[in-house]
């Protein structure tokens, strides 16, 4: 049957080397050049079978199973050339028509063959790529490495063998203020490294750069200088390290940084701490001294003074404190009696309880012993309540006597007995009660004297006096005059809220000057008075006239009108005290000493009146 020319033209195009054969008699009906030139022959007019090397029956099988499925192929049936060559093929078969298959042919040695060549030639290129890319990468590291020696901060050059430079990053051109050009070539030792600091020529064979080529190791250096090109030096630290060339020693690179900046820092931190060691040793010392001073010198609390005398008082609080025995100041008014009272009480293990004050010249005598021990209700006409007596009250704390010269002599006897008895009974009361006191008296006046003249009974002085104490005149003590004055002044402009001043050289010497009769207590009514005139501005020292520093010296002489003015100023100021009052235990013939008519004409004399005491 003949074979339509659209199948042998698709034959033609076919790019396997196929053929059609007639799918009954197996003859090849055509073929293309493609299986003329794997079977090495012109096949058309031929059997397949003069090819076909598998029994005939395998054909015979296959081709059925085209005619079967339409297309078919398999590997199994084996061919040879027409020179008897082998033929390893694929074989693929499809109908083409009723009478007709078409066979391609798969020459599989041939496809091995390509593919290894395909796989070699992948292999090449990737190779080739690889490589491209390898080179790439080094031309790129070259670059990024000479651009990390040229950003990198220290300074970084690399000299040869002979000590030459090679090469100098920007870094180390700044820090040498040399550029790269004036470098290069040039044996640097004898342009950076040529002295040490201390001006000592640094010779090149000493030198740690060279000796690192030397001993064929890394050199370290923190603290040596490089000059630069102005001719200053800078304080480095580097590190050298010999390169290499192919074994062969290539010279150096020196990789340096400028610590000008952090030695002149490690130089002042070091100059400061020796200074803070120096101080430290001083406080020490200072603190030993003060320390020293404060064992020797505890102010107690409000006594401000540094005079022996103040220290002394200092002292005999510290001793006395503590014990439970009596206690005697004596001092001229105002020299701080009641304070030292306060300052013994506070720094005694009596303290949580009160210190109770019994002005002994302010109490009349027939209510003294109710004040004193308390009273029942009823005990008497007008005791409409219980009430409690001093002595209860400064049970297990500190009871001042003040003014103790002025104590009735009839109730010296009962306090004579309460102290012996550790109680005391309440008036109205049928039983004792028992109290743990702890007696400080204050007096103005000399108590010897008041037990001579029979004032004061010899017992009860020496119950009261077990530990006597002095306060002395503020005029014996004239180093304390500007601390105290100072003290007031502070505490006067802090109450009327003005601005802190500071005594004046001239303030001071009129406080030294004057003879201080008010002692403390005028000192601090001068100061403050000051304070409130001068509103925080310039201090003006007004003294109680006619006392000013005339007397101060006891072979000072005085004139009569001085005399009489300090007469009449001593008079006003013991009615003050007296509050008016003349005669009586409390009043100004007592605590002058005179008798009350004297008094009266004195007044008279002087031209006293109430305005001027009462004031
Ligand atoms: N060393 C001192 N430091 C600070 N203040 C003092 C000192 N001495 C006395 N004063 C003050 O002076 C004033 C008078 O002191 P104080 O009342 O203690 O004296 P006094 O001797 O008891 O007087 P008087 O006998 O008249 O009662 C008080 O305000 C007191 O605080």
């Amino acid at each position: 049957m003949a074979l339509d020319s659209d199948i042998s033209l698709t034959l033609e195009h076919q790019p396997l080397a196929s053929l059609v054969i007639d799918a009954h008699h197996r003859d090849i009906a055509s073929h293309n050049s493609e299986a003329a030139r794997l079977f090495g022959s012109n096949l058309t007019a031929a059997s397949l079978d003069t090819a076909l090397q598998s029994p005939a029956v395998d054909m015979a099988v296959f081709l059925e199973a085209v005619l079967h499925f339409g297309r078919y192929t398999t590997a199994t049936l084996t061919f040879e050339r027409v020179d008897g060559s082998p033929l390893r093929l694929q074989t693929f078969g499809t109908i083409v028509s009723d009478a007709h298959v078409m066979l391609s042919f798969l020459d599989l040695d041939a496809q091995e063959w390509r593919n290894q060549i395909a796989e070699k030639d992948a292999h090449h290129r990737a190779g080739l790529m690889q490589w491209q890319n390898i080179h790439g990468f080094f031309r790129e590291m070259e670059a990024q490495n000479h651009l990390i020696l040229e950003a990198a901060g220290e300074g970084i050059y690399g000299i040869n063998a002979e000590g030459k430079a090679t090469f100098v990053n920007r870094a180390a051109q700044e820090m040498l203020g040399w550029n790269a050009e004036d470098l290069i070539g040039r044996d640097l030792h004898q342009i950076i490294h040529h002295h040490h600091l201390n001006g000592e020529h640094f010779r090149a064979q000493d030198c740690p750069i060279y000796a690192s080529f030397r001993r064929d190791k890394t050199v370290r250096v923190d603290d040596d200088a490089f000059w630069r090109k102005d001719g200053k030096p800078i304080m480095v630290e580097y590190v050298s390290t010999p390169i290499y060339d192919h074994d062969v020693l290539a010279g150096a690179v020196v990789i340096f940084r400028d610590v000008t900046e952090r030695k002149e820092n490690e130089k002042k931190l070091h100059r400061a701490l020796e200074e803070v060691e120096k101080l430290r040793f001083q406080l020490e010392q200072e603190n030993d001294f003060l320390l020293t001073e404060i064992r020797n010198f505890r102010s107690h609390a409000g006594i401000i003074g540094q005079s022996a005398s103040i220290r002394n008082l200092n002292t005999q609080i510290d001793l006395v404190a503590d014990t439970q025995t009596n206690v005697l100041i004596s001092g001229a008014s105002g020299t701080g009696k009641a304070l030292t009272v306060s300052a013994i009480h506070e720094a005694s293990n009596r303290r949580k309880r009160p210190l109770v004050r019994v002005n002994c010249s302010d109490i009349p005598t027939q209510s003294l012993e109710a004040e004193m021990f308390g009273y029942r209700r009823g005990a008497f006409r007008g005791a409409v309540r219980d009430t409690t007596g001093k002595l209860a009250l400064a049970n297990n704390g500190t009871l001042h006597l003040d003014e103790v010269s002025d104590l009735p002599k009839a109730f010296q006897a009962k306090l004579i007995a309460v102290i012996q008895d550790g109680a005391f009974r309440r008036i109205g009361d049928a039983y004792d009660t028992p109290v743990s006191l702890r007696i400080v008296s204050t007096t103005a006046r000399d108590l010897a004297i008041e037990v001579r003249t029979e004032r004061f009974r010899q017992d009860l002085y020496f119950e009261l006096s077990v530990l006597p104490i002095q306060c002395d005149a503020l005029k014996d003590r004239p180093d304390d005059i500007p601390f105290l004055a100072q003290h007031f002044l502070d505490r006067a402009s802090s109450r009327l809220r003005v601005s802190p001043t500071r005594l004046s050289k001239a303030n001071i010497q009129a406080l030294l000057t004057y003879t201080w009769p008010g002692n403390v207590r005028e000192l601090e009514n001068v100061i403050e008075r000051a304070a409130i005139l001068a509103k925080g501005g310039k201090l003006r020292l007004e003294f109680q006239p006619g006392t000013a520093s005339k007397a101060k010296h006891s072979d000072d002489i005085m004139s009569v009108s001085d005399l009489k003015r300090l007469e009449r100023d001593n008079l006003i100021r013991c009615l003050r005290r007296s509050q008016g009052r003349v005669s009586g235990a409390t009043g100004a013939a007592r605590l002058l000493e005179i008798a009350p008519t004297t008094v009266y004409s004195r007044i008279k004399a002087l031209c006293v009146t109430q305005t001027d005491w009462s004031a």
